[in-house]
């Protein structure tokens, strides 16, 4: 996938553990003016004004998600509390350039390192890009260890002048490739596990499975499926995993393979085969006490699935919505 390809398509949020990035909205616009109205943000960043009022939010806002319909390079994602969705910061990808802020009281908590990697990740992975650059002023030290504990390579020194002060400050410059990030994101052997999920599709809805409290990654949405046991085809597997968690008899001949993911985590590498399903028989229920939902493919822009889902699902959309099975 590229950036064009983002175009005209539902932009799934990124989960973390903590976290949700998802492209910013008109409805940031006060929590985006309180927490970026202080100068301890401004002072260390290039471009931002101070002091920042509620129109300086609302002309922002206006203009990124103007220049994110356009197609062009760019991605201006909202930092979230994944489960009180409260706003956080900015971090973006604008023609090559990476920035972010995060407001005061989220200072010191590890947030911005989280989003930073979830950001990087899907930046190098979904959207392929060659590399990018990133600068902080060196008394940023907060930032300069995200950086460099990114993997990022000093590049140039330039001075960088702040709006917020009316002065400038020399600045470092910094670069990440995409051929560097992957060395060392896989220089980890980590243990491959497979998985196998199925699109259950029936009038038009796509069937997703909250990951239940207790778990990592709670309150995502997923596909229903499991993990393949030991001596198990995966259609087999399927079958048992449908069985226990919806209620429900599947045949071989129901399932219709689609695509895969091969999609590495930090902690293990996961193989999931796909499959489609429409006929099935029995009734669907969620017999484990996790909450279901029948989506249609303009929800996906509202629910947080994991990282290895991504691709699928825009996949997915690509080849049911052409055969008029998701709407
Ligand atoms: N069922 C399912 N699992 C997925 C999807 N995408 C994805 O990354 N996975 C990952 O694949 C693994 C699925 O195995 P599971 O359902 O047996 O996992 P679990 O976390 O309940 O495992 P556990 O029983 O070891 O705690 C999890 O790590 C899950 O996050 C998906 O769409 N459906």
């Amino acid at each position: 996938m590229t950036f064009e390809m983002l175009k005209n398509r539902p932009f799934l949020p990124l989960a973390s553990e903590r976290l949700l990035l998802r492209p910013i909205h008109k409805n940031d616009a006060k929590a985006l003016a309180k927490l970026a109205n202080n100068h301890n943000v401004s002072k260390t960043l290039a471009r931002m004004p101070y002091p920042y009022s509620l129109q300086d939010a609302h002309d922002f806002i206006e203009r990124k998600v103007r220049e994110m319909k356009d197609g062009s390079p760019t991605l201006v994602l909202s930092i979230l509390n994944r489960t009180s969705h409260e706003f956080l910061g900015i971090i973006s990808y604008e023609n090559g350039t990476l920035g972010y802020w995060l407001g005061e009281p989220f200072w010191g908590q590890g947030f911005m390192k989280e989003a930073f990697q979830s950001f990087i990740h899907f930046l190098f992975d979904f959207c392929e890009i060659p590399e990018f650059e990133i600068s902080a002023m060196p008394l940023n030290t907060a930032s300069v260890r995200i950086i460099e504990g990114g993997g990022c390579l000093p590049t140039f020194q330039k001075e960088l002048y702040s709006n917020a002060t009316q002065s400038a400050h020399l600045g470092q410059y910094y670069a990440l490739t995409r051929e560097n990030y992957w060395a060392r994101y896989c220089a980890k052997d980590v243990p491959v596990v497979w998985v196998v999920a199925a699109a259950i599709l029936k009038d038009q809805k796509l069937l997703v499975a909250e990951r239940p409290q207790g778990k990592s990654m709670a309150g995502v949405w997923e596909l229903p499926g499991g993990k393949i046991e030991s001596g198990e085809t995966p259609e087999a597997a399927l079958a048992r995993e449908l069985h226990e968690e919806l209620g429900i008899e599947v045949h071989h001949e129901d399932l219709k393979p689609l695509t895969f993911a091969s999609y590495r985590y930090p902690k293990f590498h996961l193989v999931m085969p796909f499959f489609t399903l429409t006929t099935w028989r029995g009734d669907l229920h969620g017999k484990e006490g996790q909450n279901l939902a029948w989506i249609s493919y303009s929800d996906l822009e509202n629910i947080p699935t994991p990282a290895a889902d991504i691709a699928l699902f825009h996949k997915l959309g690509a080849v049911m919505k052409n055969q008029g099975l998701w709407g």
